[in-house]
């Protein structure tokens, strides 16, 4: 599976598109709303500048006053670079919306089967889907769509959710297990379900990913606030700065007009990077949305960029989920026939993928009819994540199945209300021999990467259940990935360390842990970023929950339960652990870009302070002259090609702040350095040329 096979839903839409290009000229007139750029401080003040000397001009003008032309020129010229910078963010907003707007179309008005009566899906009434509320119970069956997020309690169903992930293959969404949740939107395709509405009007799934994608919720990163600081700090070191150069003047006996004065403050300023810094993380967001992956916050994004460990659960995660019962393996003496019999009593009640396939194998294989529970009169147990085990307790007679090692330890220490009357009579029976024997089938089982559950019936071990699952495909290839990127990755499962290992080494992780319980798999998580580590977790299901809201990034799998997806802070749409690969670049691509423009921008800031200040200063200080290798025309050209470049960069970096700077796994350090060349020297280099350029451009045109 290499990255061609993550299909894109929307083509990026290039720069030159008009259909982008005209609704991002408008929007960057509205943004001149000093309300809404009050967030970008380096643009603000370039605002209040461009406020200032317009009213300077308007006074100019009403006075009559000498060289309007040039006032006039610097005013536009300030005025473009308040626009461009909107323009940036406008641009990186626009790419996002056509997607909303898809999306939207999808949430059409739905009719919904509610029932009337729990557990009767023949009796229900039709509403309109808004006016469910979450706990409802709604049936839904093939050719209808789903009509709001929730959790299947009954039945399976394959569900064309092609609405929002753009693949139209079906995928199946059962009770029990960790492929439990439904989104709003999406079609079943074959069969019925019950679904148990939990998301509120307006908070769903869509409704959130339509916000996302339009750059509604986004918020900055801590990082963007604290970068923002820096280059107002930086604005200010300049304020001063050019606030004394009248004095120098004035010891000269020259005089320096405010405009001219105002464009040499924003030339100075970081203009460039507080233009573009946006504009950068809201295609970061989209880059990820192209590749399937919602993102909650900028923050997560980021936090991709820098990950050293990812975790990942087994099942449904790592392998394709779906453990099937594959064979009953009987202890000596004991013949499949009453195993079958045993670990279908077992699981009559467990609606787990498992327990159903258990089920079925017992009746096709053995011919093992279906027993009604409520003429049983049985007591089921179900299973959870931290007994490991399920079953059924009818009378004084009781069948357990789960963990090997669970259930021998169940044995052991037979739980006080099942009766005394069990707890006598399973004692004798659990000899060493049986233990030494289930131990060596489980081992087989495992060793093949299977899934060994220990049957046992009134204190007496039956035998084994085969579980089978596979790993998905490609994945190994894709760990060697992460691994060249410097990320361990560990696996971390509710199975035993047998299977756990076998699976460990066919799908290449680095390391992996078992017999997890869902607080270990937490507490794992802690102790990486206690070790200062960034800790990414990738998983699907109700006993991920707690570590995907710990994890630095939690990527839930769209397939998985509702808990999962709404713990995380990203959703894979594709439920596809591998991914990271790609958040990862992402996020290091979010991270790069933002340092090479914010060292470009800087370096660019110094190198125009070298390039005009003789050209104006040569007037007042001849001496200064030497130093004006430019050669440029006048002290106003001078001063009106910075202007001018220092507007134009802007729009001319758009490109590389929408398309991200290209990463390469080859190391941070050499990464850092080739940055540093490219975009430092870059910096310096490029206003030079650029700035010469527009002066002769100036000087033909005659403009100044
Ligand atoms: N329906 C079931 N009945 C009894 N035991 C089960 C059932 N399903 C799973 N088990 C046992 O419980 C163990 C833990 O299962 P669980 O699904 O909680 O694992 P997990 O922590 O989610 O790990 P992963 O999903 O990564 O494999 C399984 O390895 C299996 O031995
Ligand atoms: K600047
Ligand atoms: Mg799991």
């Amino acid at each position: 599976m290499d990255s061609s096979t993550l299909r894109k839903r929307v083509p990026a839409s290039t720069l030159l598109d008009w259909k982008t290009v005209a609704p991002a000229i408008g929007a960057s007139v509205r943004k001149l709303d000093p309300r809404a750029l009050i967030t970008n401080p380096v643009m603000f003040v370039v605002w209040i500048v461009a406020v200032l000397a317009s009213l300077l001009l308007v006074r100019d003008l009403v006075a009559g006053a000498a060289g309007i032309g040039f006032t006039l020129q610097i005013v536009l010229w300030l005025w473009f670079t308040v626009l461009f910078a909107n323009f940036a963010e406008a641009i990186a907003e626009r790419r996002g919306k056509a997607q909303a707007d898809s999306l939207r179309e999808t949430r059409t008005r739905t009719k919904a089967k509610r029932l009337l009566v729990p557990g009767n899906t023949e009796l229900f009434e039709m509403v309109w889907a808004e006016e469910l509320s979450p706990g409802d119970l709604v049936v839904v069956e093939a050719g209808d769509l789903i009509p709001g997020d929730g959790e299947v309690v009954e039945g399976m169903a394959s569900v064309n959710e092609a609405a929002i992930t753009g693949e139209s293959a079906p995928v199946i969404r059962e009770s029990g297990g960790d492929r439990s949740a439904v989104t709003g939107g999406t079609t079943v395709i074959s069969d019925r379900i019950v679904v148990k509405i939990t998301a509120a009007k307006g908070s769903s799934f869509l409704d959130r990913m339509i916000a996302l994608i339009e750059g509604a919720a986004r918020q900055k990163t801590p990082n963007e606030i604290a970068l923002n600081i820096l280059l107002a700090g930086l604005s200010l070191i300049f304020v001063f700065a050019v606030a004394t150069i009248p004095s120098f003047v004035a010891y000269a006996g020259g005089t320096v007009p405010f405009v001219v004065l105002a464009a040499l403050f924003v030339t100075l300023i970081p203009t460039t990077i507080g233009a573009l810094l946006s504009a950068i993380g809201i295609a970061g967001m989209d880059r990820l949305v192209r590749f399937n992956v919602l993102a909650m916050s900028g923050h997560a994004v980021e936090a991709a960029g820098d990950v050293d460990t990812l975790l990942l659960d087994k099942t449904g995660t790592i392998t394709l989920g779906n453990r099937q019962a594959t064979a009953f393996r009987p202890l000596r003496g004991v013949s499949e026939q009453e195993l079958a019999d045993a670990a279908q009593l077992a699981s009559l009640a467990d609606e787990t993928p498992e327990g159903r396939s258990i089920v079925v194998l017992a009746k096709e294989k053995y011919g093992i009819r279906g027993r009604d529970l409520a003429e049983l009169r049985g007591r089921s147990i179900p299973f959870s994540a931290n007994t490991r085990m399920s079953g059924m307790e009818v009378g004084a007679s009781w069948v357990r199945k789960g963990a090997v090692d669970s259930v021998i330890a169940f044995l052991d220490s037979p739980p006080v209300d099942t009766g005394g009357n069990v707890a006598q009579a399973l004692r004798p029976r659990l000899g060493a021999d049986a233990v030494r024997e289930i131990n060596a089938i489980a081992e087989e089982i495992a060793k093949a990467g299977g899934t060994p559950l220990a049957v046992a019936k009134d204190g007496r071990l039956l035998g084994v259940i085969q579980l089978k699952d596979i790993v998905k495909g490609g994945i190994r290839e894709r760990f060697a990935e992460l691994r060249r990127m410097g990320i361990r990755t560990v696996m971390i499962t509710g199975d035993n360390p047998m299977t756990a290992a076998a699976i460990a080494a066919e799908a290449g992780v680095d390391d992996f842990l078992a017999q997890a319980t869902p607080e270990d798999k937490l507490r794992l998580i802690r102790e990486e970023q206690a070790k200062g580590k960034l800790v990414a977790m990738c998983g699907d299901g109700t006993n991920d929950a707690p570590a995907l809201a710990q994890a630095d990034v939690g990527v839930a799998m769209n397939t998985g339960t509702q808990a999962a997806r709404e713990a995380g802070n990203m959703v894979d749409l594709d439920s596809n652990p591998t991914k990271l690969i790609e958040v990862v670049e992402i996020g290091k691509q979010l991270l790069m870009t933002r340092g090479a423009l914010t060292t470009f921008s800087i370096a660019n800031d110094v190198a125009k302070y070298f390039a005009i200040l003789p050209a104006i200063f040569v007037a007042v200080y001849p001496q200064l002259g030497v130093l004006n290798i430019m050669g440029l025309a006048s002290p106003q050209s001078a001063i009106l090609s910075a202007i001018v470049f220092n507007a134009l960069i802007i729009v001319a970096l758009i490109p590389l702040a929408l398309k991200g700077v290209r990463y390469r796994a080859i190391g941070a350090g050499p990464l850092l350095r080739r940055n540093l060349l490219v975009y430092g020297l870059g910096g310096v280099v490029t206003p030079f040329i650029g700035i010469k350029a527009i002066d002769m451009a100036i000087v033909a045109l005659g403009l100044a």
